[in-house]
């Protein structure tokens, strides 16, 4: 006989049922994260410093890497499973710029049944394995007026709309191990990455099409009301997701440095007398038209990042 620890079998083998790993309401424990470090340990010859979660149609960023191991999530002891369209569900590991690198080729996101700590799972495993920076991407519709579909939005900050309703990653019992049990968040998004960022964006004809603003995240999988995104202007967000806030938290309360940035996919409707309506085909046909410019985008800042040595 076994018994359930964190939505697996005490045995170590025999994984439970998908829908009972999803209901599970037990946290991962520092142990069972440390299973999983050491199962990709051995499958990786190198530690990684950065790492990089992809956005929705966004996971060819993962073909820059040379020398790639791709293992899916799939085979990932303890690892949650991709289910979106545009999010593979595979870690790549391998050299970005020279850099030693790791790549989330798809994220989990609440709407997909997975409460925010089992989301944010990944950037623990990441820390324990080394990396240092995370540079967080996602797919955005674009609620300032002045963005356009292909901008690029630097995160300057967030409005955390889930956790004002007491819902947040790091919700439970606090392991000091990964961080303090109240973490600050106003300087979640490394400043001096973002002035580099704008540089390099500048250097690689991107210049026109970048933007700095606030990121908010729903729960989803629906998208917004004219009137949610009434509201969502009214409080300051510039753009509006389902993703990264969760992932940001996680990542400051370990002390990585944070990157993030949104690609606008779509502009917001946010009047009523329109037949336009926002879906997730577009989404990914955007980033897809996208990922030459941004693989270059992406290389360049990191390379310059570590040739100036920031960090927190
Ligand atoms: O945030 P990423 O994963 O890029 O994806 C965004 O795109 C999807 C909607 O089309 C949602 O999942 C939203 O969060
Ligand atoms: N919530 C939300 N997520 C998105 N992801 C891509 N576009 C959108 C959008 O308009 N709203």
């Amino acid at each position: 006989m076994t018994t359930k620890t964190n939505g697996y079998q005490s045995n170590g083998t025999a994984k439970v049922t998908r829908s009972e790993e999803i209901d599970s309401g037990e946290r991962y424990t520092y142990e069972l994260l440390v299973e999983t470090v050491e199962y990709l340990k051995k499958k990786v010859p190198f530690a990684p410093q950065v790492g990089i979660i992809c956005g929705s149609g966004l996971g060819s960023l993962a073909e820059t890497l040379v020398n790639s191991i791709e293992i899916p999530y799939t085979e990932i002891p303890h690892f949650p499973r991709s289910t979106v369209k545009g999010h593979a569900g595979s870690l790549v590991f391998g050299y970005l710029s020279g850099l030693p690198t790791v790549v989330m080729k798809g994220r989990f996101h609440y709407y997909e049944g997975y409460p925010l700590w089992k989301c944010c799972m990944p950037i623990r495993i990441m820390k324990l394995l080394g990396v240092s920076h995370l540079f967080i991407t996602n797919a955005a519709g674009g609620l300032n007026p002045k963005y356009r579909v292909g901008d690029i939005m630097f995160v300057k900050d967030h409005i955390n709309i889930m956790g004002f309703a007491g819902n947040n990653p790091l919700q439970g019992p606090n392991d000091e191990r990964f961080g303090p049990r109240f973490p600050p968040m106003n300087q979640a998004y490394n400043r001096d990455i973002i002035k580099l960022a704008k540089k390099v964006a500048h250097e690689i004809g991107l210049g026109d099409k970048v933007h700095e603003g606030v990121y908010t995240c729903l729960g989803g999988p629906n998208f917004e009301t004219v009137a949610e995104l009434g509201m969502l202007k009214m409080l300051g967000a510039d753009a509006v997701g389902m993703s990264t806030v969760h992932e940001v938290i996680t990542a400051n309360h370990c002390d990585m440095t944070v990157f993030a940035f949104s690609l606008i996919t779509n502009e917001c409707v946010v009047q009523y007398e329109t037949t336009q309506e926002p879906n997730h085909e577009e989404v990914i046909d955007v980033g897809k038209k996208r990922e030459g410019l941004l693989k270059k985008f992406v290389s360049e800042i990191l390379r310059q990042i570590f040739e100036k040595g920031i960090h927190n």
